[in-house]
């Protein structure tokens, strides 16, 4: 199978050159503009640009960013007219593979192409490696067990799946499970986290759209919910989905009927929604956040993720399970943790549960020089009874090794006010986000 290729230049003239020279060998897709680019890239799931440094109305190296921002493992070759050394030096810093300078030697391109597939085979054949080894959820414990007996039971019905429990514990894990166990198995399985986009943004990407039917609707779009049609949609952190999309969903549920937006037709799907949340959604409820209508319809079957906390005994499993796992990756041959360091991980709180353990045991193989992993490499010591607010400076919190986004978000935030007495828009300005995010934010944290 040919890998794709996006080439980003205004000039429709080296786009044609270059798509004649290369469709040969790769799938090619081509766009003149930034915010065509970095939705065909999304969408195509490309992991290969050919990008011109200078665009006419916008900057290739933002474009990179962006880029580089969605899919970290992709390979950005850089094509700039002007060969100086501090552009191609900014792009290579900022992520770039390689540059290469215009006019193109054709045989010089063809080489970093060959050279840049090569090492994209290669991390395509490691993430499926990780991939495959991801699908599992690993544990023996009787919560775990439970689980398990419950999706056996539920997988070949249509009803729709609440699982919560805290962040880190597995939900979109146990979401994967119900799908791969049922009869939908062969059919997609998407997950969509909703709080990663704004209202329209999220209504968009889950309903499609009609060409022309908002600014940027450039082309028909028919949704990640028609998209998953016979499969299973994970709604991720539902809880955080704006009151005018609940309804729409809502709708979606009783009807099974979808609409793009700016369409007239209707279309029939046949998809399993199963929804995650880490917050109360009964409390959302009492709170107006969330629709009544709503919650009831998705908690047909609720499903609670233990914290590891609750099932501690299963680290027996889980930490051999992460050291094969780094140890593909890292190239690297650890064959376990002392019984000394067992014991600590086991009186360990795991806060942020499971992923907080895999970052702990990451390191700790990433860093291991011996077969089995040393006591200081586990960095777990007494962290969490450190207070990160009093043991901060006047001008810089602490971050810790193993700590999810999430705790070093509300850090931040927590700092930020108290430096600036409270005061929500200046905190907000600091940080650089709206006053109505920094207010989701104090309410989410509970600060
Ligand atoms: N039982 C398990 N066995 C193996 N790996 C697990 C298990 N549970 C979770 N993981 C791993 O821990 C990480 C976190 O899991 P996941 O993303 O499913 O958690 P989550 O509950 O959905 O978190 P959040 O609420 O923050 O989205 C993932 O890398 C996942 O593969």
């Amino acid at each position: 199978m040919k890998n794709k290729l996006l080439i980003v230049d205004d000039e429709p003239k080296i786009l044609r050159s270059l798509k004649f020279l290369l469709e040969e060998n790769f799938e090619i897709y081509t766009s003149k503009n930034s915010a065509e680019a970095l939705d065909l890239f999304r969408k195509e799931k490309i992991f290969l640009v050919l990008l011109d440094l200078r665009l006419k109305e916008d900057s290739g190296l933002d474009l990179m960013k962006s880029l580089l921002e969605f899919e970290p493992n992709a390979i950005i070759i850089i094509m700039t007219a002007f060969s100086t050394i501090e552009n191609s030096i900014n792009a290579i810093k900022t992520g770039a593979y390689y540059f290469i300078t215009k006019p193109i030697d054709t045989d010089q391109l063809l080489l970093l192409l060959n050279t840049a597939n090569e090492k994209l085979k290669m991390i395509q054949k490691i993430s499926h490696l990780e991939g495959h080894i991801k699908k599992d959820i690993i544990g023996e414990s009787p919560r775990i067990k439970e689980i398990i007996s419950i999706i056996n039971k539920i997988k070949d019905t249509d009803a729709t799946v609440l699982i919560t429990g805290e962040s880190g514990t597995g939900k979109e894990l146990i979401a994967q499970k119900i799908h791969t166990l049922s009869n939908r198995a062969d059919k997609p399985f998407v997950a969509i986290n909703c709080a990663a986009m704004v209202g329209d943004l999220l209504e968009s990407e889950l309903f499609g759209y009609k060409k022309g039917a908002f600014t940027g609707a450039y082309k028909d779009e028919i949704g990640v919910i028609r998209r998953t049609d016979k499969g299973t949609l994970l709604l991720d952190e539902i809880g955080e989905m704006d009151l005018r999309l609940q309804s729409k969903l809502l709708r979606f549920l009783q009807a099974k009927e979808i609409r793009q937006i700016g369409d007239e037709k209707t279309h029939k799907v046949d998809v399993r929604i199963v929804c995650a949340t880490n917050r109360d959604l009964k409390k959302e409820v009492e709170a107006g956040n969330f629709r009544e209508d709503l919650y009831y319809r998705i908690n047909v079957i609720n499903l609670v993720a233990p914290s590891l906390r609750e099932r501690i005994e299963d680290l027996k499993y889980l930490v051999p399970y992460f050291i094969d796992k780094y140890n593909i990756s890292f190239n690297k041959n650890v064959k376990g943790i002392t019984d000394k360091y067992y014991e600590q991980l086991k009186n360990y709180r795991f806060e942020g549960n499971i992923r907080e353990l895999e970052n702990i045991i990451q390191r700790a193989v990433l860093l291991s020089t011996g077969e089995y992993i040393e006591p200081d490499l586990l960095h777990i010591t007494t962290h969490k009874a450190i207070d990160p607010i009093d043991d901060a400076s006047d001008n810089y919190i602490k971050i810790y090794m193993g700590e999810s986004m999430k705790e070093i978000e509300k850090k931040a935030i927590e700092f930020t006010l108290k430096n600036n007495n409270q005061n929500r828009k200046r905190t907000a300005d600091s940080l650089g986000i709206s006053e109505r995010a920094l207010r989701y934010k104090i309410k989410e944290y509970n600060l």
